[in-house]
């Protein structure tokens, strides 16, 4: 699992012990703050490089570009960094807190699919190169995205031509500053996306701005995965951990929180309302549909997720049976992309299995995400449902994501005010450019093997038809 390397900085500009050691709630200023949830339109400064259809905001790491299509969603590319915000220092007496919303982001139109394709294949975290080859990134990013976006498309169109991922995050960003501030707390939150507007640099941008003195970072995904909120976190990291302001700011990072009481009696909640519309409720068979990843993640890279996800599923169904439901269930992981192995089993094998099987009663629930997106709305929706149907499954029932549900915001306001004592400074130490490490004769080895690579996989077409395939 990807460590969160952090060490208390002393921070002249903070209050030291007697905050640190105090009730989380007397931290805060009892006056309101204004609420923000960073629109890029409005955390938006300028425009940056045209290239073409593309084109990315002025950033100051080398290592991260974000690609947004021309006139994308936020109405502009932005400026971010230490030349459009004023090197602020807060007063002790000017305690705020923030609280950062992490989550994937999704294209608003169906212009933004190819581009915001680019933006996650280019990651990481979401294809894994071996070192040698981490240059081919963006144009395997470019080559990949460029492939995929048509499916991609279609999926998109079919649920009216976007995403709903923003408006929906918006919207609990919203809900949870009102959650915060019925248990007394007051608080900012800012909504980060990975791969869409707004940007996570957009919202680290708007919290500086703020003079935020204190920030709690919350995943928007129950489990952890090296390929969601730990690419997330890593982001942050290296946007804190470059600049002298924020690296001072004391953090709390909510790595995971599936096991929350809250959450796990909410998904029970869920579960039990819409097991009623069934005319057979205890026939039904609980469908958990996880959102997968590459084998290789757990296995070889020491990804929790698989763990997490089965540890949560059997907190929901001790929950549903300490409540007298006793429905039989099974888990299975949907959405798996390119050639390598995902985790098994994959949901549209077992929903093919079950009908088999001669289960006739399915209630899927969606688990590894808390607001409807792509996936529950037409992955589930509509193509399992449809194969599920023809499989010989004869009643077909879906739980809706979480998304505003009371008593899950109540818990994750619950979350944040429990992370705030474990606020520490992002280590600045801990964070080794490897550029800056690299030797040259290393540089110009890799930049040799990795053209030829490239050279095959750019221009032969029995690859890039196969790539077709598979994608
Ligand atoms: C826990 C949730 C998620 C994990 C784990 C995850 C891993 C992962 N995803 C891809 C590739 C794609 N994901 C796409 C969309 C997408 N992914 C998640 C969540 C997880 N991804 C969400 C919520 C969404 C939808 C956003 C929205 O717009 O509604 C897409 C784009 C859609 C598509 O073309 O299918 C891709 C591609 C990989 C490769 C991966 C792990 C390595
Ligand atoms: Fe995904």
């Amino acid at each position: 699992m990807d460590a969160i390397t952090t060490r208390v900085v002393p921070n002249p500009n903070l209050p030291g012990p007697r905050l640190r050691n105090s009730n989380p709630k007397s931290i805060l200023q009892k006056k309101s703050v204004v609420s923000i949830s960073c629109s890029s339109a409005e955390g938006s400064q300028g425009v940056g490089k045209r290239n073409g259809l593309l084109y990315g905001p002025v950033q100051k790491s080398k290592s991260r570009e974000i690609v947004c299509s021309a006139g994308a969603g936020a109405g502009g590319a932005c400026v971010y960094g230490d030349h459009a915000v004023e090197e602020s220092h807060a007063h002790a007496a000017e305690e705020k807190l923030g609280v950062l919303l992490l989550n994937l982001g999704g294209p608003e139109k169906l212009q933004d699919v190819q581009p915001f394709l680019y933006n996650l294949f280019a990651d990481p975290d979401i294809i894994r190169l071996p070192r040698l080859f981490r240059f081919l990134q963006r144009p395997l990013a470019q080559l990949i995205s460029v492939l995929r976006a048509p499916k991609s498309k279609e999926g998109y169109a079919a649920i009216g031509g976007g995403s709903p991922l923003r408006r929906i995050t918006d919207e609990q960003a919203e809900a949870l500053k009102m959650a915060l501030e019925e248990k007394k707390m007051s608080a900012n939150v800012y909504v980060g996306m990975r791969y869409w507007f707004p940007f996570t640099e957009e919202a680290v941008h708007q919290i500086k701005k703020d003079k935020i003195t204190k920030l709690v970072v919350l995943p928007l995904y129950p489990q952890y995965s090296i390929s969601t909120s730990g690419s997330s976190i890593r982001v942050l990291q290296d946007i804190f951990s470059k600049d002298s302001y924020l690296s001072r700011v004391p953090v709390s990072i909510i790595k995971s929180w599936y096991q929350r009481r809250g959450y796990i009696e909410s998904m029970a909640n869920l579960i039990e309302q819409e097991l009623q519309s069934f005319s057979n409720p205890e026939e039904v068979m609980i469908f958990f549909s996880a959102h997968g990843v590459p084998v290789s993640y757990v296995e070889d890279a020491g990804d929790p997720y698989r763990d997490q996800m089965e540890d949560c599923i059997r907190l929901i169904m001790q929950e549903l049976k300490a409540r007298g439901t006793l429905n039989e269930h099974t888990l299975a992981y949907q959405s798996r992309v390119g050639p390598v192995q995902w985790l098994k089993p994959y949901t549209d094998e077992v929903l093919v299995e079950l009908g088999k099987k001669g289960v006739k009663s399915l209630l899927a629930v969606p688990v590894s995400f808390v607001s409807e997106h792509i996936e529950t709305l037409e992955e589930i929706d509509m193509e399992y449902r449809e194969l599920a149907l023809e499989s010989g499954i004869e009643n077909w029932g879906r739980v809706p994501a979480l998304g505003l549900s009371p008593p899950f915001i109540s818990d994750l306001a619950d979350a944040v005010i429990e992370a705030l004592p474990a606020a520490q400074a992002i280590s600045t130490a801990e964070i080794t450019s490897e550029e800056a490490n690299a030797d040259p004769m290393s540089f110009i080895i890799k930049m040799f093997f990795g053209s030829i690579l490239a050279f095959f996989l750019l221009l032969s077409p029995k690859l890039v038809s196969s790539f077709r395939n598979l994608l």
